[in-house]
């Protein structure tokens, strides 16, 4: 068996999503039982920090930690797991069982000290493991939902889950590993001579190109996708790590300053994402604006010119009388307006001149002929355009 394939996930998603319900069932069981529902208080908000051996992650925790203001230290999966067995197979470039890992993950998350942030170095890592997490966040919910009426509920606060992806490709997430072996070697090297420091721990992945490189394609083939998978639940930043330090830094902080995003629970971020900001809005809106402009003297000159006499002509004079309140009102029923795209172009012109239009269509039915056998009453539909506009008045004191 390749060292690559020691991890206990089978490759089959189905039964990974069942086994991860085993584990987490198992696990989740024995702190109830163990700790008791009250006493399941865990983190308000945890940062999941992702990405291929080399890619930073631990380079950037704390640089992370200040960013968010976080004073408890972070919590390295890989340290998390000491045991002899887990050292074994950490040294052959594999993976420690997900049972373990969920075990020791949750343990420690209880401890006082995370109760309201903790930073996770290499946790997701396996699909199951991915799959452990949402019924980990669920669990979370239900015992808001329990506690939340009781004196209890300040422990059982809204979870918020983030993944931050540092991403780094194959050759360089190898070139950083084995530049990490050097500098721990040299490290260390210079410790046993002078006797000051600590020893750093020399990985045997961190020296041999092709462990590295085994490292790596673990990653791709077993985390990378089950930690874009999360995408579409927990609120989710990729990162470009690809770059010197002080870059991969700035990228952090661009991608944590936006607070909304890190303030509302992920749920509901992700549900109103899509509707942009105001400020993307503003900063198109005039580029936009200008496209259609042209788009309409390319494709409907003749109404374009159209609509420029009848702004001209009918409604300017108006508009200049009312210069001073800087708001018109003008009905009208001209029949260019039956096609919709006169009333775009007509509010587009007004935008592009520095007025704010609205148009508004009000259908009424006039009475035409009155059958005197039937007594029917036949109509003909009027169209009355209500155009609205808009601008800043005059300056001149009134009154
Ligand atoms: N942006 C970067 N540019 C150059 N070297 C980096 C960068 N980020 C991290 N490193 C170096 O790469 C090596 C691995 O980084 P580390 O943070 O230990 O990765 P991870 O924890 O993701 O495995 C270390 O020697 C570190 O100094």
């Amino acid at each position: 068996m390749k060292p690559s394939q020691t991890a206990q996930s089978p490759s089959n998603p189905d039964l990974e999503i069942k086994d991860a319900q085993l584990i987490f069932n198992r696990v989740w069981k024995e702190l109830d039982e163990e700790i008791g529902r009250e006493n399941l208080r865990f983190p308000k908000e945890l940062i999941l920090l992702g990405g291929a051996p080399g890619s930073g992650k631990g380079t950037n925790t704390a640089f992370i930690c200040e960013v968010r203001g976080i004073s408890s230290p972070p919590i390295v999966i890989s340290q998390l797991l000491d045991s002899p067995d887990a050292r074994k197979i950490k040294a052959n470039g594999g993976m420690v069982g997900d049972e373990e890992v969920l075990r020791l993950l949750l343990r420690e998350l209880l401890k006082p000290e995370f109760r309201d942030s903790a930073v996770l170095d290499g946790f997701p890592r396996t699909t199951v493991q991915v799959e452990c997490l949402k019924m980990f966040y669920d669990q979370m919910i239900s015992l808001r939902r329990e506690f939340s009426n009781t004196g209890q509920a300040h422990f059982f606060r809204q979870p918020t889950f983030h993944i931050i992806l540092l991403f780094v490709d194959e050759s360089e997430s190898i070139a950083r590993q084995l530049k990490r072996g050097r500098e721990a070697q040299a490290h260390n090297a210079e410790v046993r001579q002078s006797g000051v420091g600590e020893l750093e721990e020399e990985r045997a992945t961190d020296f041999d190109p092709a462990l590295a490189r085994n490292r790596y394609r673990t990653f791709k083939e077993k985390t990378y996708g089950a930690l874009v998978s999360l995408k579409q639940i927990f609120h989710y930043h990729f990162i470009n790590a690809q770059a010197p330090i002080e870059i991969v830094q700035r990228n952090i902080i661009n991608e944590l300053e936006y607070q909304s995003s890190l303030e509302l629970d992920p749920r509901t971020f992700d549900t109103m994402r899509h509707i942009p900001l105001a400020d993307e809005i503003v900063l198109n809106a005039r580029q936009e604006l200008v496209n259609r402009l042209d788009g309409y003297q390319v494709e409907h000159p003749e109404l374009m010119q159209a609509v420029v006499d009848f702004i001209q002509g009918k409604m300017m004079p108006v508009i200049k009388r009312y210069a001073i309140s800087g708001r018109t009102m003008i009905n009208t029923e001209e029949p260019l307006f039956t096609d919709p795209v006169a009333i775009a172009i007509l509010i587009d012109i007004f935008s592009e001149r520095g007025f704010r239009a609205s148009v508004d269509i009000h259908i009424q039915d006039i009475p035409e002929r009155f059958d005197l056998e039937t007594g029917l009453i036949e109509t003909r539909s009027k169209r009355v355009y209500r155009i609205l506009v808009l601008f800043n008045g005059s300056k001149i004191r009134r009154g």
